[in-house]
């Protein structure tokens, strides 16, 4: 104990701030005398967690959390110093050991990311401002791919709680939980783990993604980093490996369903927006149908969308407004594609249904009838023809079930009976646009569109390598995660990134500023018809912006969603008088350009 108090004098590490003090305590058990510490601290809440003396991270027991407001801010499961060494070796053994040429890349990229995280710890705004300068490079890293390895790997890099954590453990305590964030929070991003992007079930480690996402929203949105807050819902996990793994810091039990998983959301939203009644909440890689019940239980109550159907649906819509341009048509001819979507989930979906909803407001079809009948839906089990039951369909997939084909018919046979002049890829499946995929669809259409979004990038249904090979260098391209352009017989093509982080920050930049009620569907609408019309294909021959003009693009998104929900009447700010918009929603954008002058008060 001398040795602890010593070293605290000598290192001075115990400053006055800290408070702390150490007691000690003797405690006879089994005749064998032995110290018990006892630190006393005036901090709560993250200030403990801040602070090297006191913090003891996952190890914290159930009765501190409560007395020092520690719920939700700490991953659920409580782990013991030995795992927590075990953690520590592991990681040093596996640096060591586990790099080959094959994977030396993701390993550079991954400490990359903690080195990034670290920084983002010590210093928020020259995290931010390093982000901000380099975010072409550095976005791929806090983001995807880098971010599905953080995620899978969060049991072992974990170190610093990020965010909080909801759990089933602490139904009942929700509401009172939230005052344990003692900061104002205008935008939350939730995931309950249950589909970390391609990559599955991943539970409490999936929180990497919110953070990953509301580092866009600062940095490319402009949002103020104070006012933001990720959050995981863990409400347990099926991924057995996980659960059985002594590290996971997350609940280790099967997830809740049904009544109680639906009730676990609606009391997280409930203590949500009564202690922050204007926030922001994106729901983040749910799997469905909780995705999509959720979404529609409230999109219209609260001020809330589910990012996967509806932001992918915006990028998607603009990357196709696009590619209608570079095929030298005007945006009305989006009636006349014919569209294969491989992939029949969340994001499939809301893709499809972001399209439908274009292709109404185009007047380019007159019922939404006529609308789905200019798309192929295909799943893990084929097309989804005539005999499918309705019981293995959702609502939402229901009027995409085409009645003149036969259910369950190849993706090669789907692409040479349509001859489609789109192909999506929002499967999470790596490889399934296969070279006879790729050749057969170019055999019919001049310039085939295929857009290949699942992420991370081992999920891409197909590489532009691959894709600008079989189609002989015709095909207009995307992926959801980057790749490099591709040289092929010294022409250089372009990899085309479609994901949604080119819409969700404008989004929330718009209704933070202007305090929209709700986030109807038209703010997507106009979010793609933004972004594609900042595209010059002739002069680019790039189907989207360019990344780093990211904050432009953004604004120009908020300001669309700030003029739209004033038309709609669902504006609660407004700018001063003789203030335009563009000028109010700049004068909301943080910028980490300079530093702020520190006062004490
Ligand atoms: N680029 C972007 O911005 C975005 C990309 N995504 C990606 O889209 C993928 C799917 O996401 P969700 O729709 O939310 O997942 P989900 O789990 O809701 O849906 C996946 C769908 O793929 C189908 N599928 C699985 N294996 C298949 C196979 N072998 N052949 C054909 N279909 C197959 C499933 O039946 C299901 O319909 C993920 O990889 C995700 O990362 C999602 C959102 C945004
Ligand atoms: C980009 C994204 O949201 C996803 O892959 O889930
Ligand atoms: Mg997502």
């Amino acid at each position: 104990m001398l040795r602890v108090s010593r070293f605290i004098r000598k290192s001075g590490f115990a400053s006055k701030a800290t408070e702390a003090k150490l007691i000690y305590g003797f405690k006879d058990k089994e005749s064998k005398r032995y110290q018990l510490e006892v630190l006393t601290t005036t901090k709560r809440g993250r200030d403990v967690l801040k602070d090297p003396i006191l913090n003891k991270g996952t190890a914290f027991s159930l009765s501190e959390r409560e007395r020092l407001r520690l719920r939700g801010l700490l991953p659920p499961r409580v782990l013991t110093m030995e795992a927590q060494l075990l953690r520590n070796f592991q990681y040093l053994d596996a640096d060591r050991t586990n790099i080959s040429e094959g994977n030396k890349q993701e390993w550079i990229d991954l400490q990359l990311y903690k080195d990034l995280g670290a920084l983002a710890d010590r210093n928020e705004t020259l995290f931010y401002r390093v982000l901000m300068d380099e975010f072409k490079r550095l976005a791929p890293i806090i983001y995807t791919p880098t971010v599905g390895q953080a995620c899978l790997k969060n049991h072992t890099i974990y170190r610093q709680a990020r965010g909080m954590y909801f759990s089933a453990m602490d139904r009942g305590h929700f509401s009172s939980m939230t005052y344990n964030w003692n900061s104002d929070v205008k935008v939350i991003v939730v995931t309950d783990g249950s589909r970390i992007l391609g990559l599955g079930d991943l539970g409490s480690n999936g929180m990497p993604i919110p953070v990953g996402k509301l580092a866009l929203y600062v940095a490319a949105g402009g949002i103020n980093p104070n006012n933001v807050l990720p959050v995981v819902l863990d409400v347990g996990t099926n991924n057995v490996e996980l659960r059985n793994n002594p590290l996971y810091v997350g609940l280790p039990m099967p997830r809740l369903e049904g009544k109680e998983y639906y009730t676990l959301v609606d009391e997280f939203l409930h203590a949500v927006y009564s202690r922050w009644p204007r926030c922001l909440v994106q729901f983040e890689d749910f799997k469905n149908p909780h995705a999509q019940e959720i979404l529609n239980k409230y999109r219209h109550k609260l001020c809330c969308f589910n990012d996967d159907i509806q932001s992918t649906g915006a990028i998607a819509l603009a990357g196709i407004y696009s590619s209608l341009r570079a095929r030298g048509n005007d945006y009305w001819e989006l009636g006349n594609e014919r569209i294969v979507c491989v992939g029949a989930g969340s994001a499939g979906i809301g893709v499809c249904d972001t399209i439908v909803e274009a292709m109404l407001k185009l007047k380019v079809v007159d019922t939404k009838e006529e609308a789905y009948k200019k798309f192929y839906m295909v799943d893990n089990r084929g097309l989804i023809g005539k005999e499918r039951a309705h019981p293995n369909l959702t609502a939402l997939q229901i009027p995409y079930q085409r009645q003149d084909l036969k259910d369950g018919m190849a993706l090669l046979d789907v692409v040479e009976h349509v001859k489609p002049t789109v192909l999506l890829g929002l499967s999470g499946c790596g490889g399934i646009f296969h070279k006879e995929v790729i050749q057969e669809m170019s055999r019919h259409v001049e310039r085939p569109v295929v857009f290949a979004l699942s992420n991370p990038t081992k999920n891409t249904e197909c590489t532009p390598q691959d894709v600008f090979t079989y189609s002989n260098g015709k095909a207009l391209y995307a992926s959801g995660s980057p790749f490099e352009d591709v040289e092929i017989d010294g022409v250089t093509y372009h990899s085309n990134q479609c994901n949604n982080y080119y819409i969700f920050p404008g989004i929330g930049l718009g209704v933070t500023t202007c305090l929209s009620s709700t986030i109807p569907d038209e703010f997507f609408q106009e979010a793609a018809l933004v972004v594609a019309n900042q595209v010059d294909y002739e002069e680019t021959g790039k189907l989207f912006p360019e990344v780093n003009s990211i904050r432009e693009i953004s604004l120009a998104i908020a300001i669309r969603v700030c003029e739209i929900a004033s038309e709609m009447g669902i504006a609660n700010r407004y700018p001063p008088k003789g203030m335009a918009w563009k000028e109010f929603i700049q004068s909301k954008m943080w910028d980490p350009s300079d530093y702020q002058t520190t006062v004490p008060v």
